[in-house]
């Protein structure tokens, strides 16, 4: 059967937080980030393992959210998680929108999408096929490149996203130090290709 994603009025919030987006178009820009809870992806080199159980996080209301993120004084919301498509995001974007937030949404796609989004990173998974709903949507694609079978990987999603759509390729962090130099030799022969890295973990904030 077809996965809905989930209704609910209540969403897992694994952490609230204020940084730098350290990956792909916008790398450099302040932001809130709020990470939710859940993930069944199941990526073996997943740098969040913690936020995959979505019990292990305490639910909050659309307007406990708001509170949060009232505090801080950026109006970029970054939602990530966990899988944020496992939940219904209509009803949070459309009352963060009347809120004045630009929206940005980090996935694997995995999921049909939901909610209304002024960015949407799509980075695709080995581990589950992205829904087809996704691929229209994405500004840009960030595959992550483990090892030399990914590149092949990133070229047959980057067939079916828009033309318009960036293409990233992003080295696994336990892998860079192998796979940094493949990464450089692949976008110089294949030039629609660009280069993201963890900026935040060579910075040493979240
Ligand atoms: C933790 S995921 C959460 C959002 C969503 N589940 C996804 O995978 O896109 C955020 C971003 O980090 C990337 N990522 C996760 N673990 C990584 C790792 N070990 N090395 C490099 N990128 C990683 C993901 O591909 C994704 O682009
Ligand atoms: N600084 C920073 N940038 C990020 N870009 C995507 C992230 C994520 O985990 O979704 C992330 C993150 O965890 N921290
Ligand atoms: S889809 Fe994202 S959160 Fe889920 S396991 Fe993969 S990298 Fe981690
Ligand atoms: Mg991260």
């Amino acid at each position: 059967m077809a996965f809905v994603p989930k209704i609910s009025e209540k969403l897992p919030i694994m952490e609230i937080f204020y940084s730098i987006q350290g990956e792909g178009f916008h790398s450099g820009k302040p932001a809130v980030f709020v990470r939710l809870g859940g993930c069944d992806v199941g990526c073996v080199w997943c740098d969040v393992k913690e936020s995959w159980n979505e019990e292990d996080h305490p639910f909050f209301t659309i307007d406990e959210i708001l509170v949060e993120l009232s505090q801080y004084p950026c109006k970029t919301l970054i939602i990530t998680g966990g899988e944020p498509l496992m939940y219904d995001l209509k009803e949070l974007t459309e009352k963060l929108k009347s809120e004045g937030y630009q929206l940005h949404i980090e996935t694997s796609g995995a999921y049909p999408m939901t909610g209304t989004w002024d960015w949407v990173c799509f980075s695709p998974k080995k581990f589950k096929a992205p829904h087809k709903s996704v691929y229209s949507q994405a500004h840009e694609l960030k595959a992550i490149v483990f090892n030399k079978s990914d590149f092949k990987f990133a070229e047959e999603h980057a067939a079916n996203v828009e033309e318009k759509c960036m293409l990233y390729l992003q080295p696994e962090w336990g892998k860079a130090d192998q796979m940094t130099e493949k990464i450089i030799d692949y976008a110089k022969a294949h030039p629609q290709w660009n280069i993201s890295l963890q900026t935040h973990k060579y910075l040493n904030i979240p």
